[in-house]
């Protein structure tokens, strides 16, 4: 045992320690992403250019390697939305504050979704957690309410002005109306899916951010987060679901906190 530390310096291990980090933050970014088939995807034509090397097959090879031998630019092109989202999280401190999201906060979203759901009024709601959104809020009209099921329900009316695009809600406040969101360019998604489940999945590929969406055309509420749009069959589900994200705080995030926080 004492070979083994006369062996490695203190410093090895700090290094095994921050990598094994860097690549267990890594995972569970991608986690749940198309990323996830294009890592696999990288990895296949890795393993088949070293099958082509030891078994001497030269035009292969030679396909492969001008192919690999861009793969900083493949990496960057493929992983671009990661990358963004992964140095967003790296710039995070252990002090930035968590959005607290009280009970009555999701029960003013759940009831103004469901409202909206039953009359096939279409909605966009994104509720914001540690990745700041002032980009998306100043796209937007800024209100700055208090979070409240009839304000939410009178924004998405058809006849109401601020009723196209997203709203944005934070700490107990309707930030802001009418904002636009990115568009996800995942050619995975669903073809049914238009732009307004689109822009949900958009964002939440950027920012850490969860969205309710609601379908005026299915009457389908949906969660979206981390790229993925997860359909709520029912009241139940809904509920579950967001107390999960929100009050027990289940589920993965990527923040230093949760890191030491998780342990
Ligand atoms: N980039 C965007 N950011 C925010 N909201 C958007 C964006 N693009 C479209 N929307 C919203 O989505 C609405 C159009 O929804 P569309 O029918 O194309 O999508 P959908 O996903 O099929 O939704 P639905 O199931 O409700 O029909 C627009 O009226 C607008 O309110």
């Amino acid at each position: 045992m004492m070979d083994l530390f006369n062996y490695y310096r203190w410093q090895d291990i700090v290094d095994i320690l921050v990598v094994a980090f860097v690549i267990n933050q890594l995972i569970s970014i991608i986690r749940g992403t198309r990323s996830v088939q294009m890592a696999l995807g990288l990895i296949i034509l890795s393993i088949v250019y070293s099958l082509a090397k030891v078994l001497d097959l030269s035009t292969l090879m030679w396909l492969l390697q001008n192919f690999l031998s861009s793969i900083l630019l493949i990496v960057i092109i493929v992983f671009q939305q990661d990358i963004r989202r992964a140095l967003t999280q790296v710039g995070k401190t252990p002090f930035q504050k968590d959005m607290d999201f009280a009970d009555k906060d999701l029960d003013e979203i759940i009831r103004s979704v469901q409202y909206l759901a039953k009359r096939r009024i279409g909605a966009l709601i994104v509720i914001e957690r540690e990745t700041g959104l002032r980009d998306f809020v100043e796209s937007g009209i800024e209100l700055d309410a208090r979070l409240t099921r009839e304000l939410l329900i009178s924004i998405f009316m058809p006849v109401s002005p601020l009723h196209d695009g997203g709203v944005i809600v934070g700490n107990g406040r309707i930030l802001t109306a009418g904002c636009i969101l990115p568009l996800s360019q995942n050619p995975f998604i669903n073809k049914r899916y238009g732009t307004r489940h689109r822009a949900a999945i958009g964002l939440s590929e950027e920012t850490d951010a969860v969205i309710v969406v609601v379908s005026e055309e299915t009457q389908e509420i949906s969660i979206v987060k981390n790229g993925v749009l997860t359909t709520q069959p029912d009241e139940i589900n809904l509920i579950n679901s967001l107390r999960a994200i929100f009050i027990e705080k289940e589920g993965p995030s990527h923040s230093w906190k949760s890191w030491f926080s998780k342990k």
